[in-house]
């Protein structure tokens, strides 16, 4: 009997940042490994167009939930939609709703947040960080509260080359922070954000960074735990592989790397790619949750979720097998054949942006604008060009990440639970892994059928077709104005003739 199932039999789990990533991937293991389970309360905004019910709907009855929908039929009685908005006073939470959320509540996973790091800095402070010691504030009012269990980020110290599980403190309080966003206008939070976050390449690190002390300063008497995960990328095992939904991280790269769009990218390829599978991150967070309820440790753990010290592989070797399976399952649509270029270079990138990715878009909009459609292909182009220096950041950099809490927990686990609960990255193959990424990223997200793969390979064939045949009237017209210019060049062409005469 798995010890960690058994402990969320029963219980009311409070979850924010449900119907993200991370979130639908946590609800669907617990429903699906503790069907017994009392209620999961999530937090959601409404979206236009969409109400609270509509939104757990779509979510409940997509192929994620497949094996869920088998276990546990009654999964729509187990989800408790509330409406919630994380950026207002009190969430703008119903009374009656706060009531039942305080007095009922037995853990809390908190996942929501802006993960886009060009995030104007006051929005991600609302939501990363003034957010978080709100929830905090309502878990310290909650009796029947077992464990708080915090999702920040591998990346919230990406200042350091050498990072432990524990809390490194920022230059300024975030309470102060918190504060003066109250008072600052725009401008002056424009002025400042540099200053502030110093060494931190984007807000999204660094409101993380101040998220965790919070939780730190704010811990009070209850149990806390913070997990940090790296690049988190498709399912690795459960509910099936290679499922993924947004295009985030590795995910769009994945995207523009297949249609043809991005070929060249600066990257060391040495440098460790740190990518971790959604379903090790849960495995994990739900681990994290039992133990802390359970064990409750003296202090507030920090918990790495990361690949790099236990199985690491590199950002040259990820390229070439994400390469290789385009070969065998390529994706529709492709604007050019994929390829990858890997480079460090300076010089190069500017020379490849240039050459591989601005000059098509432009000579493919000249064709758009011939006849007669709208040229969109450079404003895409520059889109790509911008979300990629935003990514550079990562992909040119290694980290240490020491993962004793970690490893300390997988030895506390049950030989059943570490097989239910499985977050032991050594066990991952990477080329079988990124293979089924690629195929994942083709099916979840592209929606594309398996059936088309034959056309692709054709429509493929046809685009190096086109490339060869431009190439060689390239190739012909630039020999002929050399000719005509210079006097070796004509030599030359005559050496060739009197060769094949
Ligand atoms: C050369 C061959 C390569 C072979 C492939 C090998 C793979 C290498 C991969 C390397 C990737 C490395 C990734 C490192 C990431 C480190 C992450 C750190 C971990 C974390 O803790 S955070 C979680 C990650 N967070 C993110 O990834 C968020 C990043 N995104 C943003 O910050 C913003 O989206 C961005 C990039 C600033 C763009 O903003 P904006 O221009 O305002 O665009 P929108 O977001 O509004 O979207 C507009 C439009 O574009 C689509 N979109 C968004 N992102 C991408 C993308 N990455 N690729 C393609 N398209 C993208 C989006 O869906 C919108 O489409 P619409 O149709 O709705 O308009
Ligand atoms: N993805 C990754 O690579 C990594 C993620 N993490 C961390 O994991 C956690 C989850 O990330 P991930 O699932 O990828 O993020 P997503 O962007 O997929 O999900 C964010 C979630 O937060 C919710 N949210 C955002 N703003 C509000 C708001 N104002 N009120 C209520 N809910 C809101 C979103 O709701 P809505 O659907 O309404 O937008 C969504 O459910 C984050 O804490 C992130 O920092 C850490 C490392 C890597």
């Amino acid at each position: 009997m798995s010890m960690i199932a058994a402990f969320y039999g029963g219980k009311s789990i409070l979850i924010t940042g449900a119907t993200g990533f991370l979130g639908k991937v946590l609800i669907e293991k617990l429903c699906r490994t503790s069907p017994d389970l009392k209620v999961i309360y999530i937090l959601v905004r409404p979206k236009a167009g969409h109400t609270l019910q509509q939104r757990v709907s779509q979510i409940i009855n997509s192929k994620l939930f497949e094996k869920v929908r088998e276990v546990c039929p009654n999964v729509h009685e187990k989800i408790r939609a509330i409406s919630a908005d994380l950026n207002q006073n009190d969430f703008a939470i119903s009374k009656e709703d706060m009531q039942e959320l305080l007095s009922c509540t037995n853990i809390i996973f908190h996942c929501a947040a802006t993960v886009r790091f060009d995030d104007h800095l006051r929005h991600a402070v609302q939501l990363n960080v003034t957010a978080t010691q709100q929830l905090l504030f309502m878990a310290s009012q909650m009796p029947k509260l077992e464990a708080f269990i915090h999702i920040s980020t591998a990346f919230s110290n990406c200042n350091l080359k050498h990072i432990d599980e524990v809390i490194y403190p920022c230059s300024v309080e975030p309470k102060k922070i918190i504060d003066s966003m109250e008072w600052w206008d725009d401008a002056i939070v424009d002025e400042i954000a540099p200053k502030l976050m110093g060494d931190w390449p984007n807000t999204y690190t660094y409101t993380k960074a101040l998220g965790e002390m919070v939780v730190q300063q704010e811990s009070g008497n209850l149990n806390i735990a913070i997990i940090r995960p790296s690049i988190v990328g498709a399912t690795w095992q459960e509910p099936f592989p290679g499922w993924v939904d947004n295009l985030n991280g590795p995910n769009g790269m994945i995207v523009a790397a297949g249609r043809g769009f991005l070929r060249a990218i600066r990257a060391s390829p040495l440098a460790v790619a740190d990518l971790i599978p959604v379903d090790t991150v849960i495995n994990l967070t739900l681990a994290v949750g039992w133990y802390t309820a359970v064990h409750r440790p003296k202090s507030t753990l920090i918990y790495h979720c990361t690949s790099g010290n236990l199985n690491p592989c590199n950002w040259g070797k990820m390229g070439c097998q994400v390469l290789s399976t385009f070969e065998k399952i390529p994706f529709e649509k492709a604007f050019r054949r994929p390829h990858a270029d890997f480079t460090a270079n300076t010089i190069t990138v500017h020379y490849r942006n240039a050459v591989s990715h601005r000059a098509p878009a432009m000579i493919y909009d000249i064709y758009l604008w011939l006849t007669g459609r709208k040229p969109r292909m450079t404003k895409l182009m520059n889109r790509l060009l911008r979300t990629i220096s935003m990514l550079e950041y990562f992909i040119n950099r290694s980290w240490e990440w020491s993962t004793y809490n970690t490893e300390m927990l997988m030895s506390e686990l049950s030989p059943e639970d570490q097989r239910i609960f499985n977050f032991d990255v050594r066990q991952l193959n990477w080329l079988e892994y990124i293979e089924n990424y690629v195929l994942g990223v083709k099916k979840y997200l592209l929606k594309e059928d398996m059936a088309g793969i034959p056309e692709a390979k054709q429509h493929l064939r046809r685009l190096q077709n086109i490339y060869y045949l431009f190439n060689t009237v390239f190739f012909l017209i630039a020999w002929r104005l050399l000719i005509a210019r210079s006097q070796i060049a004509r030599n030359v062409w005559f050496f060739i003739r009197c060769i094949f005469a």
